[in-house]
């Protein structure tokens, strides 16, 4: 990885972390991957310099970053263990802000999760949060989902009947109700092969992971809920309409961040 991308990284992540992770925050997400690493490095300067809240406690999205915030010192609690919150929309949460990376992310800030096969448990976290944060280097950052990420959507499937989930995603055609969801005449399923273990991935809920190419996507929300009917669907990494900012590291140096372009619309 080049020293640009990391740099461009870890800009991302300690800007985001700055603007969000205010001494006010009591319970915060943390996702997972290299870019977060970043910003449990941030939080842990934070703490040393006593900006934290002294009560924070942070909710991990894997394994993974259950380690990271150990490491950190920070306090863990799961999901289930926090109290339920009803907020002004109607909406039940638990989070105040979640911050997490992604592999790539539209112009409306639909993102493609799961490179690392964490994005069962992110999506979990990112929907019992206010607000989800998503922080990335210049690679990541596109108009439409698939420009940039080649290596498919990954969906994670019970191991009982990844063979069926394969046949049936890859007979999902292109088109419904006369609009075209995606860009490839059917999607192409790859099981997810291990690195250093002979096999497929198991992830940290104990499935396979599928990655299914289907060149770009034109409707995020109708792939997602597609792939999803399938029985022995887990989780599909689209997170459509879930964040509400991303913090992009620039090639220059600089950083961006941005908010969903139908918001802009709104606020002109
Ligand atoms: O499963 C992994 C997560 O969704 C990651 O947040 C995503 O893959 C981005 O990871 P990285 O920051 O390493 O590019």
């Amino acid at each position: 990885m080049s020293d640009l991308v990391e740099q461009s990284k870890r800009s991302a992540a300690f800007a985001a972390v700055d603007k969000h992770v205010l001494p006010s925050v009591r319970v915060l997400g943390i996702g997972s991957g290299s870019t977060v690493v970043y910003a449990v490095d941030r939080l842990l300067e934070l703490k040393n310099n006593n900006q934290l809240n002294p009560k924070l406690v942070c909710v991990p999205t894997s394994f993974q970053s259950k380690q990271l915030i150990a490491d950190a010192g920070l306090q863990a609690a799961d999901l289930d263990d926090l109290p339920i919150l009803d907020d002004a929309q109607g909406g039940f949460t638990s989070i105040d802000v979640t911050i997490d990376g992604a592999d790539e992310v539209d112009s409306e800030l639909n993102a493609i999760k799961g490179g690392g096969g964490a994005h069962l448990r992110e999506k979990l976290v990112a929907n019992a949060s206010n607000k989800l944060v998503l922080i990335a280097d210049y690679r990541k950052d596109s108009q439409v989902l698939g420009e940039k990420w080649s290596k498919g959507i990954p969906v994670e499937v019970s191991p009982l009947a990844w063979r069926t989930i394969t046949r049936q995603l890859e007979h999902m055609p292109c088109m419904q109700k006369g609009s075209r969801l995606f860009e490839d005449e059917h999607p192409v399923a790859n099981l997810r092969q291990a690195v250093r273990k002979a096999g497929p991935v198991v992830t940290d809920n104990g499935n396979f992971i599928l990655d299914v190419c289907v060149g770009n996507i034109y409707d995020p929300p109708a792939v997602e809920r597609l792939f999803k009917m399938i029985p022995g669907v887990i989780e599909v990494g689209i997170f459509s309409n879930m964040a509400s900012e991303a913090w992009f590291g620039n090639s220059d140096g600089s950083i961006v961040c941005r908010i969903p372009k139908s918001e802009i619309k709104k606020r002109e």
